[in-house]
């Protein structure tokens, strides 16, 4: 696992936008996993900025959402698909349909979840997922005791998530699904390259946990040490609880000038 311990959310925008940019430009048709969430929203405007500079095009690429609230209106502004469309899909030149997301509406959960993960595997899986991490250390809506193998199915929000969620819904918990259906932690970790982006101090236990707990499906993300090629990116206030953060500057200070993230 990399860990980038950068200033702050811009910075790490900027080195999230120049990996995606670099993907982009030796595989116009890449797939792309994409995350809601306030963490990505700096990732995405600076996509947005250098798609509109001529730097980046989507026209060739797809994209794949984590995970989708079970039962909003098609409009609510919060279901994912719509935030997605608002924040990144509407604001690029994504062909049409070219990003999909679990449905969290199906009459048949279970079948629209099988599709969904038929769907990543025929696109020939993600090349690059952006990630946020939950306060309880969820990734996608892997909440606490998820199976570390599982694949996309339906889950119960845990009332942490509820309760961090509220903000997005005019601060009602009570407003907040119970319910979503999430790609599963299998389904993140066959993606090529994890990048999972943190900041502010609510996430320090977790990215301490993630990093360099004991992987537990009590703490899901820590399933990301697994991963062959995962990247992590956080603030200093993120990092503040990481006890080998002077280490992980020094290794990206003196990375090998080839590699990049
Ligand atoms: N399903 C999403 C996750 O994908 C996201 O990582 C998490 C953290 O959100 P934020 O980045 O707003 O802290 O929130 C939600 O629960």
């Amino acid at each position: 696992m990399q860990v980038v311990i950068q200033p702050d959310a811009e910075a790490i925008a900027s080195l999230v936008a120049d990996e995606i940019e670099r993907l982009l430009s030796r595989k116009p048709d890449a797939v792309l996993g994409l995350a809601t969430g306030s963490s990505p929203l700096a990732i995405y405007d600076e996509l947005v900025r250098r798609h509109e500079a001529g730097r980046v095009s989507f026209a060739g690429a797809r994209a794949f959402m984590l995970d989708e609230y079970v039962g909003l209106p098609e409009d609510h502004p919060e279901r994912y698909r719509n935030v997605i469309e608002r924040e990144i899909a509407g604001r690029v030149d994504f062909a049409p349909g070219a990003v999909q997301g679990p449905d969290g509406n199906a009459e048949d959960i279970p079948a629209a979840c099988a599709a969904y993960e038929a769907a990543i595997a025929d696109a020939g899986g993600v090349d690059l997922q952006i990630l946020g991490i939950g306060t309880d250390g969820h990734i996608a809506f892997n909440e606490p005791g998820s199976s570390l193998a599982s694949r996309t199915r339906i889950k119960t929000l845990t009332s942490q998530t509820r309760r961090d969620n509220a903000r997005f819904f005019g601060g009602d918990v009570e407003a907040v699904p119970r319910h979503c259906v999430t790609q599963g932690l299998a389904t993140i970790m066959s993606a090529h390259h994890l990048v999972l982006v943190a900041t502010g101090p609510g996430k320090a236990e977790a990215v301490h946990h993630l990093v360099e707990g004991a992987v537990s499906a009590m703490w899901p993300a820590t399933v990301m040490q697994h991963h062959p090629r995962a990247t992590v990116l956080v603030d200093p206030a993120a990092a503040s609880r990481l006890q080998l953060g002077d280490y992980y500057r020094e290794v990206f200070e003196h990375r090998p000038a080839w590699q990049k993230l």
